[in-house]
């Protein structure tokens, strides 16, 4: 078992008489990747800045393992805004960043890592947001810290650049054991690269572990069957199983007995496009806090 790097004991912060965080308690264990997710205003953000102590919590406590006064030589932070002098080029910021924080790394073979070396005399206000949002987390990683904060990781990348940043955080991690902290909103980010999760619904920590625990956890055995019904006016015919109306006049049921379901949709209720599957993580992200997920694959509030 890994010692605990931060220790988060009973953390309320409200924001006059909005509860952004309540009751929340946790260890962040060496070297893990802990990802927390949740919808918009969840409580994500105010939940890193209390721990990197930009706010200041009205109860509660967090402790770090090495010592609170230097705490700023252990921990990188990327926060969801970043403003960069635009007259400045990519490398002067790095070399800034590194002379500042007194840093021996190589900053060619992070610029590389990052797929930003064509870039590095460019200004920053000609760069483009994703290159800006690479450059961001590739500053957090100068000093190269113990724990790293990551607030929203790749909100306004493509595809193809939200992976390599996942290659590079994954390395960190295997290589130099550094501890990440990362928050998304998007599902698969959190599948992909986190050993655990932590849900936060409406300021609450519903769910903190593995991802396929929480899967385990979660559907016990159960089947979801998702499915069109011919007749919308037949919705009623529903009430009785439960069922969670999805995008496009789809609904999910989950059960143990997916045979006997089935048969009494498709004679009782009247279904079409029908599937059954083994329950994901975004379905019991729907089950616990009734999250929905956009087509891109991003929560979206209720
Ligand atoms: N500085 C602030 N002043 C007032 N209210 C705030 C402040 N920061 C956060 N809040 C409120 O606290 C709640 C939690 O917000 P927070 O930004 O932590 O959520 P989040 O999960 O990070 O959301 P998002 O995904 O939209 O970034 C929200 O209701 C928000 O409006």
């Amino acid at each position: 078992m890994s010692h605990s790097v931060i220790t988060v004991k009973g953390l309320k912060k409200s924001f006059k008489d909005k509860v952004a965080l309540n009751n929340i308690s946790f260890d962040v264990k060496m070297g893990e990747i802990l990802g927390i997710v949740g919808h918009n205003g969840a409580g994500k953000s105010t939940l890193i800045n209390t721990m990197v102590d930009i706010y200041k919590p009205d109860e509660g406590d967090v402790e770090y393992l090495f010592d609170r006064k230097s705490m700023y030589d252990h921990i990188g932070v990327q926060m969801q805004k970043n403003y960069f002098e635009g007259n400045a080029k990519v490398i002067d910021i790095c070399n800034l960043y590194k002379k500042l924080t007194k840093s021996d790394i190589d900053l060619d073979e992070m610029l590389d890592g990052f797929g930003l070396s064509k870039e590095k005399d460019t200004y920053i206000k000609k760069l483009s947001g994703g290159n800006v949002q690479r450059l961001s987390i590739l500053l957090t990683l100068i000093n190269q810290p113990e724990v790293v904060f990551l607030d929203e990781l790749t909100t306004g990348l493509d595809p193809v650049a939200r992976r390599k940043i996942w290659e590079v955080l994954r390395e960190i991690n295997r290589k130099n054991n550094v501890t990440i902290i990362i928050t998304s909103h998007f599902l698969d980010e959190i599948e992909y690269l986190a050993d655990r999760i932590m849900i936060l619904n409406k300021g609450e920590m519903v769910y903190l572990g593995g991802v396929t625990t929480a899967i385990d956890q979660y559907s016990q055995g159960e089947k979801v069957i998702e499915f069109q019904i011919k007749d919308p006016m037949a919705s009623f015919k529903l009430d009785k199983y439960g069922a969670i109306p999805l995008n496009d006049d789809r609904y999910q049921i989950y059960t143990k007995d997916d045979e006997k379901v089935l048969m009494e949709l498709i004679t009782k209720v009247g279904i079409k496009n029908l599937v059954v599957k083994s329950p994901t993580l975004e379905d019991v992200f729907l089950k616990i806090a009734g999250y929905k997920l956009d087509k891109e694959g991003r929560i979206i509030n209720e």
